[in-house]
């Protein structure tokens, strides 16, 4: 099954009496298993796009199909359950928890989804090792590098196992080097665990790591790029 199917989505703002069309009649198939980036430029509607994928936001008319489910008829509290459920954030600013530790920060998701102790440990101490991070679990987000914040991002986003991971711009708020290095650990891991990544982005590199690339203009659809079609065989 497809993970997401945007039919004739469209989303207008709406300022006063002024109104914003931010996505014009959007038809879309994202894939499962893969790594799309939302691409184009500042204002096409990228932000807007991951928002009604993540069911941050609703549409303004159309359909969207996310693993089978029609996100567009959920209430708010529907959302949300959703949103915890399966889907899987990383922030451009982190959003991590500044009284935490590195652990805590990934543990927490798991807590809060009533994961049994020794469960959580096992699995947020994997994802810190498994993001390179094994030697500084028990540092606070401000004890961290802005690389090493967003690992620690990205082993929170993956702690509950969701089948979708979205992302708005990841790299923004990293040196070029930095961002290289994350995008190399998000493809290893988006293979391994096998969940589909979906970013918006304008940084060529994480362009460059994509299987798939939709571009985006004044809203619209401009074009699709999909590589790398025939299945990866694991490594
Ligand atoms: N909450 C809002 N209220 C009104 N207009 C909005 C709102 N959010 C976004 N817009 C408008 O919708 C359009 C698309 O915005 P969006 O943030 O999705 O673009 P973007 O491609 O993510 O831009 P950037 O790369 O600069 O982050 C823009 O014209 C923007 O001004």
């Amino acid at each position: 099954m497809h993970p997401i199917v945007l039919s004739d989505v469209s989303k207008i703002y709406r300022l006063d009496a002024v109104e914003v069309p931010a996505l014009v009649d959007i038809n879309l198939v994202i894939l499962r298993d893969r790594f799309t980036v939302i691409s184009g430029p500042s204002g096409s509607g990228k932000t807007t796009l991951l928002n009604l994928v993540g069911c941050i936001d609703r549409p303004s008319s159309g359909r969207i199909m996310v693993t089978g489910r029609g996100v567009h008829t959920f209430s708010d509290d529907e959302l949300s359950d959703f949103r915890g459920r399966e889907l899987g954030f990383i922030f451009q600013n982190f959003n991590l928890l500044p009284v935490l530790t590195a652990f805590e920060n990934v543990e927490y998701p798991l807590t809060l989804e009533g994961v049994a102790p020794r469960e959580r440990r096992e699995r947020a101490l994997a994802l810190l090792a498994s993001v390179g991070l094994e030697a500084h679990v028990h540092k606070r987000p401000g004890q961290l590098s802005g690389g090493q914040r967003q690992r620690v991002a990205i082993a929170r986003a993956l702690a509950r196992r969701p089948g979708i991971v979205l992302a708005d711009e990841p790299t923004a708020n990293l040196d070029s080097k930095t961002g290289a290095d994350i995008i190399a650990l998000m493809r290893e891991l988006q293979q391994r665990e096998h969940v589909s990544f979906i970013f918006s982005s304008h940084d060529p590199k994480v362009i460059e790591a994509a299987d798939d690339v939709v571009y985006i203009h004044d809203g619209r659809i401009t074009s699709i790029e999909r590589r790398q079609m025939l299945p990866r065989t694991p490594a």
